[in-house]
């Protein structure tokens, strides 16, 4: 820049002297006053051209050599003005320049800076970053506080996942070591399909150097990671009491979208437990992720009047999901079941062994003494019955108020005694354990005794109708039970288009077990089928009987037909 001035400036003297030598006087101080107002323009545009040479030297060089020692004042002074607009012009792009980015982002003029080596880029501006020192500040603190914070964030869900894991192993240990205690104690305890601390039935026991070196398996066999919550359940499977409700709970539970309540929790029947209140039930549920669907099963939910509307109460939007057999099946199948109890001389508590009631020591007249003893489940019952007055025979009445009312108010007899704690072998027991199911079924005059408990509780449309007065029909989806002997696959499709959730339960998680004759379950870690407790031998009933009780169930079951709007094609003989 100083060069090119100087030039500019030795140029414009070394012509002026030439003039004063060649021409007159007048021409001389024409050109000196010429040369004054030159002079003039140039001062003034000096501070110009200055920055304008610091940003552009390549420019301001050439234009500098460019020009002519020898051009006429005139000339000069026209390609000043040429050079003043070129500047303006400069300038604009200059403004290109001095744009200020965020964060000490600069584009500088070449010429700012001091080039290390021959600068062989022909670009005039240069970009420069940098951060000033509150800004750096400011950004690492920002990365300080948020590692700071995802480190303890990490910490304390370990912390959480950690605790509960250890409670959980705990929990397990306890419950293991009360499970063989009372197995040892009580054999006939596990005929219901769970063991009396009600680990579900498929639940192997773990040993205690297993639990130990797998601290985060919790008693369902699942991991719970910290995310994850007790819900309530979003599905129920509401019944019916020998008909497959548990295996369908542990089909569905191969489903990953599907959480399970181990036990039956009978949270809607039984007052004592409604009465502990949602956060109880709450409680009674497993760990699930969010976007799980938790289900629970107590079959004896079909047949009790109250707990439809407890269950809407609960949540109006919830799934129902109702297995049903071939009532007269259904029914030998609680008979054995029921028989089954008795023959031990253990009565079963009734509906927490897999549902439904049922199981009974004959004891006419014995009822209030016996319902000090029962649970409030069975208490109702009770009342009922000393309403109604039923057949206290082995598996008798009691399926509900109005259903009772309807099937049967011709027979008076004694009530009797749906369930007890009680463990004490009563001599009614053994001679229960004797009496057939046609004995049973069928009374001497060849009537059909319709207050006979697992003949009441096969009448599924008495039931139903109470659902139905609550729910709307799309809520509830029937299951065929004989079919998901033969077909699970079939079965567990429709259930989970019904829940909602993709299709992933497949044929390749069964395997058909010859000496079971029924479909078991195949996990990642092993195969599984249901306790010995379920597909028991059934006695044999005489065929007259079960055509008779066939004939019987054919208008039943039209009823039912109607009410869901499906015809299941059961025998009508
Ligand atoms: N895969 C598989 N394995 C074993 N058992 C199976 C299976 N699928 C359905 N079932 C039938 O389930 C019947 C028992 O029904 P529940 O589980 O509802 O009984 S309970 O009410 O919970 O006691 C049980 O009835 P019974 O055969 O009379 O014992 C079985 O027939």
């Amino acid at each position: 820049m100083t060069a090119a001035k100087r030039r500019a400036g030795s140029s414009t003297s070394s012509s002026s002297s030439g003039s004063n030598e060649q021409q007159p006087l007048q021409q001389q101080q024409q050109l000196q006053q010429q040369q004054h107002y030159q002079n003039a323009d140039q001062q003034s545009s000096q501070a110009h051209e200055y920055q304008h040479l610091l940003q552009h030297p390549h420019h301001h060089l050439n234009h500098y050599s460019s020009s002519s020692n020898n051009d006429h004042p005139q000339q000069y002074h026209q390609r000043h003005q040429q050079q003043q607009q070129h500047h303006q012009q400069h300038q604009a792009t200059l403004r290109d320049c001095s744009v200020k980015l965020p964060l000490d982002i600069l584009w500088l003029p070449k010429s700012a800076m001091r080039p290390v080596g021959p600068d062989t880029s022909h670009t005039d501006c240069i970009l420069v970053v940098g951060v000033s020192r509150p800004k750096l500040a400011v950004v690492f603190l920002t990365v300080m506080l948020i590692s700071l914070f995802l480190t303890f964030h990490v910490l304390y869900d370990s912390a959480v996942y950690n605790i509960q894991a250890a409670q959980a192993v705990h929990e397990r240990h306890r419950l293991s070591l009360a499970a063989s205690a009372s197995a040892l104690a009580s054999p006939a305890s596990s005929s219901t399909g769970l063991s009396s601390n009600h680990l579900p039935v498929f639940v192997k026991p773990v040993t205690s150097s297993n639990q130990l070196s797998h601290p985060m398996v919790f008693p369902s066999s699942r991991v719970h990671f910290p995310k994850t919550s007790r819900r309530l359940p979003q599905a129920l499977i509401i019944g019916v009491r020998k008909c497959g409700t548990r295996a369908l709970l542990e089909m569905l539970y191969l489903h990953p979208r599907i959480q399970k309540a181990g036990g039956e929790v009978h949270f809607f029947d039984r007052d004592e437990n409604y009465l502990k209140g949602l956060e109880w039930y709450r409680k009674k549920m497993p760990h699930s992720f969010r976007g799980q669907i938790t289900i629970e099963k107590s079959p004896s939910y079909f047949v009790s009047p109250e707990v439809p509307e407890r269950v809407r109460a609960m949540n109006a939007s919830i799934k129902l999901l109702l297995i049903v057999r071939e009532p007269v099946t259904r029914a030998i199948s609680d008979y054995t079941q029921l028989r089954s109890h008795a023959a031990t001389a253990i009565l079963p508590l009734a509906e927490s062994s897999g549902g439904g009631g049922g199981g009974g020591a004959s004891a006419a007249g014995a009822a209030a003494a016996a319902a000090q003893k029962m649970p409030s489940q069975s208490l109702l019952y009770a009342k009922l019955q000393a309403a109604h007055g039923y057949d206290n025979t082995l598996g008798g009445s009691g399926a509900g108020a109005k259903e009772t009312k309807m099937i049967s108010n011709t027979r008076r007899v004694a009530p009797m005694m749906m369930t007890t704690t009680t463990t004490t072998p009563t001599p009614n027991a053994a001679q229960l354990a004797a009496k057939s199911f046609e004995e049973l079924a069928i009374f001497p005059n060849g009537t059909v005794n319709e207050a006979y408990r697992p003949l009441s509780i096969s009448m599924y449309h008495v039931h139903l109708h109470r659902w139905l007065e609550v729910f709307p029909r799309e809520q509830l989806l029937v299951v065929n039970g004989d079919r998901l002997i033969e077909d699970p696959v079939s079965q567990l499709k429709r259930i989970e288009a019904f829940l909602g959730i993709e299709h992933r339960v497949r044929s390749e998680h069964f395997y058909f077990n010859e000496t079971k004759g029924f479909y078991c379950l195949r996990y990642d870690n092993g195969d599984r089928c249901l306790r010995e407790t379920k597909g028991r031998k059934h006695p044999h009933v005489d065929p007259i009987v079960v055509s008779r009780l066939r004939k019987f169930f054919a208008e039943y079951n039209q009823r039912f037909y109607e009410l869901v709007g499906e015809d299941l094609g059961w025998p009508e003989e």
